[in-house]
């Protein structure tokens, strides 16, 4: 078990061989790798690998007897009563909790504070998860967004989980979870069938404008135009591949198919033409009802399916500003169509998913790494939010453990500094969305530990029109990096947190905010740990009481330095000219 936890290699040794002295003094004691490797002289080192090994060893068998594999949150570590161990005590478990939590930071030469994940989780909330006790749970083992797909489920169901969701806001001291809305868009679905049937390759199957078919050779699609849209030799994608048909000739009601893959073919299937976008607008007339219903809401997040052009950003943006709603736009990147236009699509919005499902429908499979890299650089240097979207531990609907392939995709996209991943079935139908969401935060700690701060985004100067404030966050980020501190930053607009979430400092932006809609809304952005306060008049009383919740809350600790900033577009406690950087002693 100590190999699953542990963050560091250096931890197996100093856990496994606890014989003496506790888990939190060795932890103390603790210097990342890269120090060792610096300060001590060869030898020592080769001997202390070797030593690090032969007690991995021994913590690999202990954990070949214990059975459960991702022990990362208190909901998964068996009861202390019920548990034989032979190295840990109930205070080692205790420690190790907290410590999972917290995570390692062990970047600089000095020891630094313990940081949080930075790589956000979203998770789709649906039949598993759409209950009171399992918000909190989810909430309590690293959701950090909840999606909400219209494609499924109705206002009331959606409403109840928007409630549930900002009811847990509403009591948590310390945590917060935005809200997404995931419009359901232009898509082609087949229709409902009495029962799946089965289709095996080479047989013919019918696809039909008619409404209401679905019989063992024929079911309907939702869209009039698929017949027009489609042509002779087109390939057909149902769910996004699991199923594939060949178009051999169409009527004006009826498209004749090939089956290429075969399978069991479900109710209400999404289908998608390679290659081809279809040639609906990219917000129905459900959308426009649906994110009504999410400015009804005060939700923070819209992410638009299969938009292709910046035209429909900015149309979403002036009916949003027509009805005062602030709430911010992320497309999703899933359309063939949508690939000429990236630079405008992101420039117009507040981010982007990449939507992988749809886009390796649409476009070849193995296009899409090379445009999730494209659209998370795309995004980075503009300074927008990213989040890596589908199929990130599928395995897991099933399986109690991850596929060593999915745990390598969320370190890939951490790598890449996506700012969010996302889980979709996972969580929405999965059999076990809580171990999906604990794989996700270990994988992404455990990642983000091994990360070199201090690559400067290549757009300094560039991204941003307040070249000031873009200054004073590389700065700020600068000195974190180099004195290993957090960074303290007061935001009414989120507009500053955002700025440093950009230049990805190595400890954590504690944003304060006196307004609960941006404290929301930052809970997406890398790096950021958003916390409402009230601001008094006075700004030396504020960053007082602000030291003094973050030490209260067990983020920082007596004595530690951190960097407070004080710079953006709307200045708070000082003059529009004066831009700030202190370091304080807590
Ligand atoms: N609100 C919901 N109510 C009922 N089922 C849901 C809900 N949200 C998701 N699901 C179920 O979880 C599955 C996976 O969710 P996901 O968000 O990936 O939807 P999808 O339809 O597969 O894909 P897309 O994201 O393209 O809409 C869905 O296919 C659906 O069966
Ligand atoms: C998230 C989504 O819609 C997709 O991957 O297609």
């Amino acid at each position: 078990m100590a190999q699953v936890v542990a963050t560091r290699s250096t931890i197996h040794s100093s856990f496994a061989s606890s014989g003496s002295g506790s888990f939190q003094s060795q932890l103390e004691k603790l210097k990342p790798s890269g120090f060792a490797s610096r300060a001590l002289p060869r030898n020592e080192r080769r001997s202390r690998r070797a030593a690090r090994v032969s007690v991995a060893v021994a913590a690999k068998k202990a954990a070949r007897a214990d059975t459960e594999v991702v022990p990362v949150s208190p909901e998964d570590v068996p009861k202390v009563e019920s548990r034989s161990c032979t190295f840990y005590t109930i205070e080692h478990v205790q420690h190790l909790e907290e410590f999972q939590h917290l995570g390692d930071t062990s970047v600089s030469m000095w020891p630094k504070p313990t940081v949080r994940r930075k790589t956000k989780i979203v998770c789709t909330i649906g039949p598993s998860t759409n209950t009171r006790e399992m918000i909190w749970k989810l909430a309590e083992a690293g959701m950090n967004v909840a999606r909400l797909n219209m494609s499924h489920g109705d206002h009331a169901s959606h409403q109840k989980v928007i409630d549930l969701v900002k009811e847990y806001n509403a009591q948590s001291k310390d945590n917060v979870i935005a809200i997404m809305l995931d419009t359901k868009g232009p898509e082609v679905r087949s229709g409902d069938l009495p029962q799946p049937v089965m289709l095996a390759t080479g047989q013919e199957f019918t696809f039909t404008i008619q409404r209401g078919v679905g019989t063992a050779d024929c079911v309907s699609v939702n869209y009039d135009d698929f017949v027009n849209d489609v042509e002779v030799g087109d390939m057909l994608l149902v769910d996004g591949g699991m199923m594939s048909f060949l178009v051999k000739s169409k009527t004006a009601e009826l498209v004749k198919c090939e089956v290429v893959d075969g399978g069991e073919l479900k109710s209400r299937r999404h289908l998608n033409v390679r290659g081809k976008s279809a040639t609906l607008p990219s917000i129905t007339e459900k959308d426009w009802d649906d994110i009504k219903f999410g400015v009804d809401n005060n939700i923070d997040f819209y992410a638009v399916s299969f938009v292709k052009d910046a035209a429909v950003i900015h149309e979403l943006k002036n009916y949003l500003q027509s009805c005062g709603a602030d709430i911010h736009v992320i497309p999703k990147i899933e359309s063939a169509d949508s690939i000429p236009n990236l630079h405008s699509i992101i420039a117009a919005s507040d981010g982007a998913m990449v939507a992988r499902g749809d886009l390796g429908a649409e476009l070849p499979v193995e296009e899409v790494p090379l445009l999730q890299e494209e659209i998370i650089r795309l995004c980075r240097s503009m300074g927008k939010a990213v989040i890596v979207a589908t199929n990130m531990l599928e395995s897991m609907i099933v399986h109690p453990t991850p596929t060593r392939a999915e745990v390598s995709d969320i370190a890939i996209a951490v790598r890449e500094g996506a700012d969010a991943v996302m889980l979709s079935g996972e969580t929405a139908h999965g059999k076990f969305p809580l171990k999906a969401v604990k794989v996700m935060h270990t994988v992404s700690l455990r990642t983000e530990a091994t990360i070199v701060a201090g690559e400067t985004p290549s757009n300094l100067g560039q991204a941003f029109k307040n070249h000031m404030s873009e200054m004073f966050a590389f700065h700020g980020t600068m000195i974190s990096n180099t004195l290993g501190t957090s960074t303290v930053v007061f935001t009414r607009t989120g507009f500053m947190a955002i700025l440093l979430s950009h230049y990805r400092p190595s400890g954590t932006i504690y944003a304060f905010t006196n307004e609960k809609r941006i404290q929301q809304r930052l809970a997406l952005y890398q790096g950021v740990c958003p916390i409402y306060m009230q601001f008094s008049d006075d700004a030396e009383e504020t960053f007082t009481n602000a030291l003094a919740l973050l030490q209260k809350q067990g983020m920082v600790k007596e004595g530690e330095q951190v960097a407070l900033v004080q710079s953006g577009r709307q200045p708070i406690w000082r003059f529009q000219s004066t831009h700030n950087i202190h370091v304080r002693k807590v």
